[in-house]
């Protein structure tokens, strides 16, 4: 499981929160907790057994189980309720739904033990017990290697998947982790905390999600007083995700050193201004699925046939090659056999809607990036004190950005406040260096190579303006899923780049400490005249 702090829109225990422990040997609904298997961000997973073993009614499910126990001691009252209803949400989903690749939920329980105190009211949700999680397997997957079973496996989860869209659900959180294998190494659907009722075309949500699996229209969907909207499409794309870790032995379809990174990568594929490019290590006959679960417009992704893609990647009795992979990098080879009998029961099982040609993504490989500032103002005018040098840099890091507020002046505005443009400025004081002054523990978790010399540094200007783009395009798209409007976003985003986003919102607006440098930023803005292109 990642750490909290690489997926900061996924709430979960604050920081400094004591690691939260159900003792061995409590009881929970008739089960007898013993070791623990896992943590996430609401709490931990524990192995149990009914006892005693013959207890319960006939048919009362399993003796071996896990129990998830979702912590709400120190939450705040916003966070508890967003667990309450993951936890509901769960319950509600297993009674309806049962299928041989979705994990059962057999008993919640809230725990009321007054031998201790620390687990009052802690919700508990007592599932089938897997052996393992597909993030286990990837843990010791031995990239650009296929995970063993791979085909398998992703059948199996295509199966599920298929029954919860057929029944009207949309899974929401589909990654490695909610992908549980059984001992007998079937492969089963894990975590309905996000999974979400269809009514119509698409259901609602918690704004969470795993910025590794979520879809790029996520990251620009507005939260309703439901939640955010979720088709059966953001399934479609988790599952080329998946699909392609599963096939490389964990490589991500979208280049970057961190979920962030990897999350702008995908927007920028998009927004049309990259394209795709899967691992080459990923075997030729999948890419067709894969490509067509990547696809840029959700609406595409919705008419894919999953059921044709996966017959065609899987093969009767198949061996899939892997291609020779680029320089400098390992060739090799492999083969996965795949009975024709579970090729036929899952061709037969996956019928997804709509029309069997796979979707093309929206930007063609090689295509030139779309120029932004032809339709959108926002270009720095030929007369401003902006150094040439700078201006590629800067028009480029604008350009990565879907967000439309993020303009090369506003760019512009911004470094001059910062450095005035001086690539060698220093702020040894605060540990600010370079022409975005980077703090560089931060810097490093954006960092960009953009001038390809093998080094990410902050005191190259290329680097530290893309990575500086990086940020600000997340900072916009964090403001604008709080409900701000365009209008506020270059004072904002000023603020939370010499802050943080939290700093932001937690004060509501700009702080009081930087309305001078935010005041310095906006005069630039509208010098360049980027206040109009801002909307402020
Ligand atoms: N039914 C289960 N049987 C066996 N192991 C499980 C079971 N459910 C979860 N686990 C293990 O416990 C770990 C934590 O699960 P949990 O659902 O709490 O968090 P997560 O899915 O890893 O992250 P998130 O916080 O995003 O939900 C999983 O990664 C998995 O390894």
């Amino acid at each position: 499981m990642a750490p909290r702090a690489a997926r900061p829109h996924r709430a979960g225990p604050p920081d400094g929160e004591p690691r939260f422990e159900v003792p061995p040997g409590h009881r929970v609904a008739g089960y007898r907790v013993g070791e623990r298997i896992g943590a996430g961000a609401w709490g931990a997973v524990y192995a149990a057994r009914r006892d005693p073993p013959g207890s319960g009614p006939p048919g009362a499910g399993p003796v071996e189980v896990a129990v998830k126990v979702l912590h709400p001691g120190r939450l705040s009252p916003g966070q508890r309720d967003t667990m309450l209803q993951l936890a509901r949400r769960e319950l509600r989903f297993s009674r309806r739904a049962d299928h041989p690749h979705l994990i059962r939920t057999l008993a919640v329980a809230t725990l009321d033990d007054p031998a201790h105190p620390g687990l009052a009211g802690a919700l508990a949700l007592v599932m089938e017990r897997a052996a393992r999680s597909l993030q286990d397997v990837l843990a010791d997957a031995r990239a650009p290697r296929p995970v063993p079973d791979a085909g398998r496996i992703l059948a199996e989860v295509a199966a599920g998947l298929r029954h919860m869209h057929t029944a009207g659900w949309v899974h929401g959180d589909l990654k490695p982790a909610n992908v549980l294998l059984m001992p007998d190494g079937t492969a089963k659907l894990a975590d309905f905390g996000l999974t979400a009722e269809l009514d119509g075309t698409h259901a609602y949500a918690p704004p969470l999600g795993s910025p590794d699996h979520v879809p790029p229209e996520w990251w620009s969907q507005r939260t309703g007083t439901h939640g955010v909207a979720l088709r059966p499409s953001a399934d479609l794309w988790a599952f080329g995700v998946l699909a392609h870790q599963l096939l490389t032995g964990g490589l991500h379809p979208f280049l970057g050193a961190t979920a962030r990174a990897r999350s702008l990568a995908a927007l920028a594929y998009a927004r049309g201004s990259a394209p795709l490019r899967l691992d080459a290590a990923l075997p030729e006959r999948w890419r067709p699925l894969v490509t067509a679960c990547l696809a840029a417009d959700r609406r595409q992704r919705a008419e894919v046939d999953l059921a044709a893609l996966l017959a065609d990647a899987l093969g009767a009795g198949a061996a899939t090659t892997v291609p020779a992979r680029t320089a400098g990098r390992r060739r090799r080879g492999r083969r996965a056999a795949v009975g024709a009998a579970l090729l036929a029961g899952t061709a037969a099982l996956l019928t997804l809607t709509g029309a069997p040609e796979p979707a093309a993504p929206t930007a063609p490989v090689g295509a030139p990036p779309p120029v932004r500032d032809a339709v959108r103002p926002g270009a720095i005018p030929r007369d401003a004190d902006v150094p040439a040098a700078l201006r590629g840099p800067i028009d480029d890091a604008a350009r990565r950005c879907p967000e439309t507020e993020v303009t090369p002046v506003l760019l512009a505005a911004m470094i001059k406040a910062e450095s005035g443009f001086d690539p060698a400025a220093a702020r040894p004081a605060t540990g600010e260096y370079g022409v975005a002054m980077w703090t560089p523990s931060v810097f490093n978790a954006w960092a960009q190579d953009a001038d390809h010399d093998g080094v990410k540094s902050y005191l190259d200007p290329d680097d530290a303006i893309a990575a500086m783009g990086g940020y600000v395009c997340w900072l916009a798209q964090r403001f604008k899923q709080r409900g701000y409007s365009a209008a506020e976003l270059p004072a904002l985003v000023t603020a939370g780049y010499r802050t943080s986003d939290k700093t932001v919102a937690d004060a509501g607006g700009v702080p009081d400490r930087v309305k001078p440098h935010v005041t310095m930023v906006l005069g630039y803005l509208a010098e360049y005249g980027g206040s109009t292109a801002a909307g402020s």
